[in-house]
């Protein structure tokens, strides 16, 4: 089998869009005495597909959504050359290709989220070509279906996030995540107003649904070191992203000062990266994502350290290219899930773009074992609200 076409499209969605609420989750740019939309960095109405087409007619699908254009660019021009021609079954020398031909600038960030969608489109390949969902090429089914958490709940009016909480919770989940709305900016009356928020989320799942807490990089060490006592009483899961990515002697001691568990890796890059945060026992929960951290080859060899470091595995963002991995090994104990619904802030366009992702049911989903590679198929149902980049 040879690879003889990568075919790399931006879809840029055009259609109806939920404005975000102010301070609807704290961020990177919240530090900044910036003004307008700090979110505004934080928007992914764009979406890269990559199509890896071979000799025998089979096609397989990635996707990356990190600044897609760029990502797009790095693909047609730097990537494809590099597996034009190549076996697909081949990924790890193919991985390697890509790593090191661009290692002078592409070892983290948008060039790594590229390498991601060619390796994810790799792997969809070898199932499509042995009959095989991707999981049972990796580790197989390790459990019977995959718990997940509900993941929006951004900051807005208290008695919409208990509505909201309270629909996940008839719908049957058992955990769920919510976002802070303020950082070290907003002061005394941004503290009580985050505590008040997990409060009121809290009253309603009560004591015995797991509650993750999301700052989405929008604090800093000192802010966390002085709330973090405060969410004690509330019992997080985890803490998520409490600081910048690169800032990891902040996550480990974060991760060392209370009760909760210190989660992030969202944004990191590749093994090296992994080890790091794991050497330094930064994280107590790893979330990389695979559309970013080096596709289902880099996940794959990450979830071999966690089990070794005993640090579970749960990837940002769900979406078919991580439910593989977590199917796959025991490091990884759940899934992160998007709900379905309007476009926002645009966690959720994947459902636009793609079919075959899995609906949850009292708050678990499985993988058909039937569907050879990822499962996925680009929808047809609203290619008419996108710009599609060739
Ligand atoms: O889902 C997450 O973990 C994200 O970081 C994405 C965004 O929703 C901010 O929470
Ligand atoms: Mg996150």
């Amino acid at each position: 089998m040879k690879i003889i076409n990568v075919r790399a499209r931006v879809f840029e969605w055009k259609g109806h869009t939920v404005p975000p609420q102010p301070h609807f989750c704290s961020n990177a740019m919240d530090l900044l005495w910036d003004k307008g939309d700090s979110m505004g960095t934080f928007r992914f109405h764009g979406w890269t597909v990559v199509e890896v087409e071979t000799d025998d007619g089979l096609v397989g699908i990635g996707n990356v959504a990190l600044a897609p254009r760029i990502a797009k660019a790095i693909i047609d021009q730097y990537l494809t050359p590099l597996v034009l021609g190549h076996d697909p079954f081949d990924y790890e020398y193919l991985w390697q290709r890509m790593y090191r031909s661009t290692h002078a600038w592409g070892r983290k960030g948008v060039a790594m989220a590229a390498i991601s969608a060619i390796d994810i489109a790799l792997w969809d390949l070898m199932g499509k070509a042995t009959g095989r969902p991707v999981f049972k090429l990796l580790g197989g089914r390790t459990k019977e279906k995959i718990p997940c958490y509900a993941s929006k709940l951004y900051r807005t009016d208290l008695n919409e996030m208990q509505a909201e909480a309270q629909r996940y919770l008839d719908q049957g989940f058992t955990s769920m995540k919510m976002r802070f709305g303020y950082g070290p900016k907003d002061g005394p009356e941004g503290v009580r107003k985050n505590l008040d928020s997990v409060a009121a989320v809290r009253e309603v799942i009560g004591p015995d649904v797991d509650l993750m807490l999301e700052c989405y990089m929008g604090w800093n060490l000192e802010y966390a070191k002085r709330m973090l006592p405060k969410l004690e009483k509330f019992e997080p899961r985890w803490l998520e992203e409490p600081v910048l990515a690169d800032d990891i002697d902040g996550y480990a001691e974060l991760n060392q000062l209370t009760s909760i568990p210190i989660s992030g890796g969202e944004h990191e890059f590749t093994s090296h990266g992994f080890r790091q945060l794991l050497d330094k026992r930064a994280v107590s929960v790893i979330q990389y994502d695979t559309n970013r951290v080096g596709g289902i080859t880099a996940a794959h060899k990450i979830n071999a350290l966690a089990e070794v470091y005993g640090v579970p595995v749960i990837p940002h963002a769900g979406q078919m290219h991580n439910y593989h991995l977590t199917m796959s090994t025991l490091a990884s104990p759940m899934s992160e899930y998007f709900p379905v619904h309007d476009v926002e802030v645009g966690n959720e366009l994947f459902y636009y773009i793609f079919e075959g992702d899995p609906t949850p049911e009292n708050g678990f989903i499985d993988l058909d074992e039937h569907k050879p590679g990822l499962g996925l198929t680009l929808s047809q149902r609203y290619l008419d609200q996108f710009n599609i980049m060739e």
